[in-house]
């Protein structure tokens, strides 16, 4: 039995949260892409940039979507660039389990992740990052989880919801 649930989203959206609590509640095994790949690279995120480039850590990025996938039971947290490949995309798109992408408004993302420092990506210019990226999020999700003023234990109230739903 496919027992599998896969969050995408922006940065701040809850993904790495969420996935830690929903795999609390349920017993699931939690897998989170950005823990995959700085755990492989023996390194941080924000060095992995320094060092190979947004490139370099996109290639890892994807290998680390494809070996979490290869686990089930699997509560799938991703990064919030995981849309920006078009075979991630392609890949998340054909999945019969639920792939859920989290919402979250500018305001609250900003709130969420003041102070944040092992984010590259949010240093620069995000809400442009984050317009060019919707259309992609949305191509590659089958469910939507606006979390914005949303408390967690809630939210994982509804993950489990979908969980227990057929598949997809
Ligand atoms: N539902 C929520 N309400 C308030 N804060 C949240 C919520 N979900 C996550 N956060 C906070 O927002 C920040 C980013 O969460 P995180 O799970 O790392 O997001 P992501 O993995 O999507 O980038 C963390 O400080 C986290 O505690
Ligand atoms: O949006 C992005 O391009 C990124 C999001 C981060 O993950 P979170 O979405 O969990 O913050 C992390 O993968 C890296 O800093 C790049
Ligand atoms: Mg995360």
């Amino acid at each position: 039995m496919m027992t599998q649930l896969v969050l995408i989203g922006f940065m701040g959206a809850g993904k790495t949260t969420l996935s830690q609590a929903l795999g609390a509640a349920t017993g699931l095994p939690v897998y989170d892409t950005d823990d995959l790949v700085a755990a492989a690279a023996h390194q941080t995120i924000a060095e992995i940039f320094a060092a190979e480039g947004e490139a370099g850590f996109r290639q890892r990025e994807t290998a680390a979507l494809a070996e979490a996938l290869r686990h089930d039971p699997a509560i799938i947290a991703t990064g919030g660039g995981i849309v920006t490949q078009a075979e991630n995309r392609a890949r998340l798109a054909a999945l019969a389990i639920p792939v859920v992408q989290l919402t979250v408004t500018p305001a609250e993302i900003n709130r969420r992740l003041a102070g944040t420092t092992d984010r590259p990506l949010f240093q620069e210019n995000w809400p442009a990052l984050l317009a060019a990226r919707q259309p992609w999020y949305a191509t590659s999700a089958n469910h939507l989880l606006d979390t914005t003023g949303r408390s967690v234990p809630a939210l994982v109230a509804e993950l489990q919801a979908i969980l227990n739903e057929k598949a997809g």
